[in-house]
């Protein structure tokens, strides 16, 4: 069940906005192209963008004015058959979409295809990503007691591929990203505080979902990722699922506060891991506002998180959107995980490519195939 443009959309003022929903393959003819003015986070012309994306930039370059002078209207990143209305707002859809995925990726200036050998063998160009988006050492974790990796430094093949620039596609793909949990466990806002800087005390319950995408640099290498914001109600849940598929990163948030949410956080991986391969994805457990509570409580909340983060082979952390406490470093952790497993991937991928030869014969491998961290992972309950 998914719901149309017209019935969801809606104005401040709660009434019907005609018009097509961006994302939306049924009102594919009507969408503008996506739009790119040569300050956005997606950098210059030659840059993918999403269907329907509408970037005006980040707002802090210059933006283009219509042919009146006017600032154009603020756009959200990524609206996608959903939007935050007030608590009680009613989601009446009933089709299908599919998530626009990278097949949908087009050229920003002329909103052609880009070939497929032609994508490949294009550089980033453009402005460089915020210097908070720059990560040149591995972020670390939050507790060593659950962690997906304990290593401080990026693994020796992707470093040598970053110094060689011999990353193939990855530095122009997005990284799915996928934030899952209850309602009003503060998802939105973690992912507000993260991509624009801003915490809203007043509650707006998301309907279906919503993606931002945050560009980084990662060892010298363009990266980005596509941050998903789903729907914590349960009347919405069969929207937002059917954005679960290809993540490469689930993020089951819950409230520090509440720990009925953190019981149901298995459920929602469980959800989540369903419409994916597995042990295709990392999988973060995160305690959400970590400011209202101190000391022995917070230690309590704590402790249980990380040890239903170890029987979920999560990777545990604590934050707070208000304050904006850990939000910057677990994104970057996020970011530099997912990074990591991408060109590890590519280097197979290449590699396996390379020994194929016509008729699908394979040559045997003389060294070693490059690690990858499904082929580390120990099949334990606890990865560190
Ligand atoms: N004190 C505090 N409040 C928070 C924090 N994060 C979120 N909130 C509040 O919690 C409420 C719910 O936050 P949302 O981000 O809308 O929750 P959500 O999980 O996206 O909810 P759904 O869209 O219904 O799934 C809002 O009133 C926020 O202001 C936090 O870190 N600290």
């Amino acid at each position: 069940m998914v719901t149309s443009g017209s019935q969801v959309r809606k104005s401040l003022h709660g009434q019907p906005r005609p018009g097509p929903t961006p994302g939306c393959p049924d009102h594919a003819h009507q969408l503008p192209r996506p739009r790119c003015h040569g300050d956005c986070r997606f950098g210059s012309a030659s840059r993918s963008l999403p269907r329907g994306s509408g970037c005006y930039g980040d707002g802090r370059a210059g933006r283009r004015r219509d042919s009146f002078g006017r600032e154009p209207r603020p756009q959200r990143t990524g609206f996608v058959g959903s939007r935050r209305v007030p608590r009680g707002a009613r989601c009446h859809g009933d089709r299908g979409l599919d998530p626009p995925g990278l097949g949908s990726a087009r050229n920003c200036v002329s909103g052609r295809r880009i070939p497929g050998r032609m994508r490949s063998s294009l550089t980033p160009l453009g402005p460089s990503v915020s210097r908070d988006r720059v990560i040149s050492s591995f972020p670390k974790w939050y507790t060593p007691a659950a962690c997906l990796q304990l290593r401080e430094h990026f693994h020796g093949q992707v470093s040598t591929a970053c110094q060689r620039g011999n990353t193939g596609t990855v530095g122009l793909r997005l990284s799915k990203v996928v934030v899952v949990g209850d309602l009003y466990v503060g998802k939105t806002s973690l992912i507000h505080r993260f991509c624009k800087n801003v915490f809203d005390h007043d509650y707006k319950a998301t309907i279906g979902v919503d993606f931002e995408i945050e560009r980084f640099e990662v060892a010298g290498t363009p990266f980005s990722l596509q941050i998903w914001d789903t729907a914590g109600q349960e009347k919405f849940k069969c929207i937002a699922s059917a954005y679960y598929r290809g993540a490469q990163v689930i993020i089951t948030a819950f409230d520090l506060t509440d720990v009925q949410t953190l019981e149901h956080s298995r459920q929602w991986l469980e959800d989540a891991l369903r419409e994916n391969e597995p042990g295709a994805c990392f999988v973060f457990l995160v305690g959400t506002k970590k400011d209202l509570l101190s000391g022995a409580a917070c230690e309590q909340a704590e402790a249980e998180a990380v040890r239903l983060a170890n029987e979920m082979r999560a990777e545990y952390w604590s934050v707070s959107a208000k304050t904006g406490e850990n939000v910057k470093a677990f994104f970057s952790r996020v970011a530099a995980l997912a990074f990591e497993r991408s060109v590890l991937q590519d280097l197979e991928r290449r590699s396996s490519s390379l020994l194929q030869v016509g008729g699908g014969d394979v040559i045997r491998m003389e060294g070693r195939r490059p690690e990858t961290p499904d082929s580390r992972r120990p099949s334990g309950p606890s990865c560190c």
